[in-house]
């Protein structure tokens, strides 16, 4: 056994290990619950003390250090210049036992993530094009405030009362902003290989868009059955598998740069709408 990685990995589990239900953080916020555990932050839903309302509380995961406290810095002064009743607001950011807290109003709902692969939700191409003008909406908001999200993918848009929300803004930048370093590179046994880190997206509008191309193609494939006689055979493209209307086939090509991409979100808005309104879905 290599006992190094062992060794570290179980250190920074047990540097990450969550805050207990109905501990007390900032001596305001009560944890209620875990909601989330990604790669950079562990995040809460709490009640705060003060206002009686729920927030949700994300901790930078202690075991990732410098790195997860900059990011959450960085997702406090993004959502503080957003103001949109469909991404957090940002209420506080604070340290505690050097551990750094971002506050965030709390948005109920479930991901669309879990709404596919946990409750078996599926979505054909109307519900799919309803669903994708409203998260637009939101990103052209946060284009508009002059960032891109350069995260919108399935577990980081809610779902509630049919309205769309857009959380975690953690890897969003400026517009033209230069990517930052990279993510340290996982250190493997003594320092001699080192695994590197994903690739910085560039910050403009075109990755959000390719962004929003593939959480397309996640809600199409929710009601896609394969048929009997294709089990087995080789692999298909989407385009081959998913029975689209042509337009909206060209649509997913283009924002996923396979065809002529889409020069601006508001000519892709556009094609949306009339797409929508085409009385082929009536
Ligand atoms: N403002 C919010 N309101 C309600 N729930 C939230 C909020 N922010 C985050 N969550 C919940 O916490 C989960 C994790 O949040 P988020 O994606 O921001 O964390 P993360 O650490 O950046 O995760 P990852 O590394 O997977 O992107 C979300 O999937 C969601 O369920």
């Amino acid at each position: 056994m290599r006992w190094f990685p062992f060794l570290s990995s179980f250190v920074a589990e047990w540097r990450d290990y969550p805050a207990e239900v109905n501990r007390v953080l900032g001596q305001r916020y009560l944890v209620q619950a875990m909601v989330g555990a990604g790669s950079y932050g562990l995040t809460y839903k709490c009640m705060d003390q003060f206002t009686g309302k729920p927030v949700a509380v994300k901790q930078a995961r202690p075991s990732k250090e410098l790195y997860a406290r900059q990011l959450l810095a960085r997702e406090a002064t993004i959502l503080k210049s957003l103001n949109h009743p469909r991404i957090p607001a940002c209420i506080d950011l604070f340290t505690e036992h050097r551990n750094e807290y971002l506050v965030m109003s709390f948005l109920s709902g479930d991901t669309l993530e879990d709404l596919i692969f946990e409750k078996g939700k599926k979505y054909g191409e109307q519900d799919c094009l309803r669903i994708t003008i409203q998260l637009l909406e939101l990103v052209v908001y946060v284009h508009s405030q002059g960032y891109v999200h350069l995260d919108v993918r399935i577990p980081n848009v809610l779902f509630k009362d049919e309205q769309i929300y857009l959380i975690d803004l953690g890897l969003a930048r400026a517009i033209g902003e230069t990517p930052p370093p990279q993510a340290p590179a996982q250190r493997c046994l003594f320092q001699k290989h080192t695994v590197p880190s994903r690739p910085f997206k560039e910050s403009e509008e075109a990755s959000d868009l390719l962004d929003i191309g593939h959480f397309m193609l996640f809600m199409l494939y929710s009601a896609y059955e394969p048929d009997r006689d294709e089990e087995g055979n080789e692999k298909r493209s989407w385009q081959e598998e998913l029975q689209l209307s042509p337009r909206l086939k060209f649509m997913i090509e283009r924002l996923l740069q396979l065809s002529e991409p889409y020069s601006s979100s508001a000519e892709f808005m556009h094609d949306l709408k009339s797409l929508l309104t085409n009385n082929d879905y009536e």
